[in-house]
């Protein structure tokens, strides 16, 4: 038996699927082949909000493990929209890499180091909002395409500094490449941020087995938690919301901390709140803190935002 593992055909997502690949095979002895699937997402450097948003890169993947082209579908946590899609399982969550944002600076700087005016791109309004937050006096500048397109636009002068996930960096083997490492209580990740999600067909229950050997119970709880207030505030991938749990013993209990930042990539007011609760209901956690969240205005400051 040959497991299909289903993967987008950018550096990263090869990169990440194969990585998945081998852990498999190292740990359930089943050979594995990566199938490269393309995507909308891929194919178009147009602002993500406007070609759907959430879910662009995730559904040609979904389409292939659905149709039996594929055993194993491997994505970003981060891309995955919240609602379940029929007919597929959330099989494994591995343990999650790096949740924190990277820079990317001219001359080895930091944001702090970064003088007044100076053009800082991303393309993420989670990352705008809290770079706006900041109050460096930074010009956020917009932003598109793969690791390597917007790399280059600090070292062809373009830009001063970019931001992107260091989890992607990592994977790739240039974390060595940033300038800094941002706090994640000070600026907040996406909703699982640095994790991977590996699906299957829902009835696959071999293929479910087989997954399950590498799943990570912390990086679930954290992730969960993280996505069920992403979930209760209704938004998306795209939206300007950051969240970041851990899981923390407390005297043999073991809990879980949940932080989240809503805010507008404009720079109104920013909402940021934290919840903690048992590592068992990673759920109501997140559903908990999302309702705290909009009681102090976290929907009307995304539907000022919305697309
Ligand atoms: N939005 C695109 C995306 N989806 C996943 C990652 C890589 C990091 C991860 O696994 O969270 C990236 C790139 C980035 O944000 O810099």
């Amino acid at each position: 038996m040959t497991l299909r593992v289903g993967t987008r055909a950018s550096a990263l997502a090869t990169t990440q699927s194969s990585q998945v690949a081998a852990l498999l095979t190292e740990l359930t002895g089943v050979e594995t082949e990566l199938v490269t699937v393309s995507t909308e997402g891929d194919r178009s450097t147009r602002p993500l909000a406007e070609i759907g948003g959430t879910g662009v890169f995730v559904s040609a993947l979904r389409d292939a493990l659905l149709a039996g082209e594929v055993d194993v579908a491997v994505h970003s946590l981060k891309d995955l929209p919240t609602a379940p899609a029929d007919g597929i399982l959330l099989a494994a969550m591995p343990p999650r890499v790096d949740p924190r944002d990277a820079v990317i600076a001219r001359d080895g700087l930091t944001l702090g180091e970064l003088p007044v005016g100076s053009r800082v791109g991303t393309g993420s309004p989670r990352r705008a909002a809290q770079l706006n937050a900041l109050g460096l006096g930074i010009e956020v500048v917009g932003l598109r395409g793969n690791v390597d397109t917007r790399i280059a636009k600090v070292r062809d002068g373009e830009l001063d500094a970019v931001v992107l996930a260091a989890a992607g960096l990592r994977r790739l083997g240039r974390i060595e490449e940033a300038t800094e490492l941002l706090d994640p209580l000070q600026v907040l990740p996406a909703p699982g941020q640095g994790a991977l999600a590996c699906e299957c067909r829902s009835d696959d229950r071999e293929v479910a087995g087989l997954l399950a050997r590498l799943d990570d119970d912390a990086t679930r709880a954290a992730v969960t938690a993280e996505r069920s207030l992403l979930a209760s505030l209704e938004a998306g991938c795209s939206a300007p919301v950051g969240a970041w749990a851990e899981v923390v013993d407390d005297d043999g209990s073991l809990q879980l901390w949940l932080r989240a930042f809503v805010g507008d990539p404009s720079g109104a007011p920013s909402i940021r709140l934290s919840a903690t609760g048992s590592v068992q209901d990673p759920i109501g956690i997140g559903e908990r803190l999302a309702a705290e969240m909009i009681a102090e205005g976290a929907d009307s400051l995304m539907r000022a935002t919305a697309p």
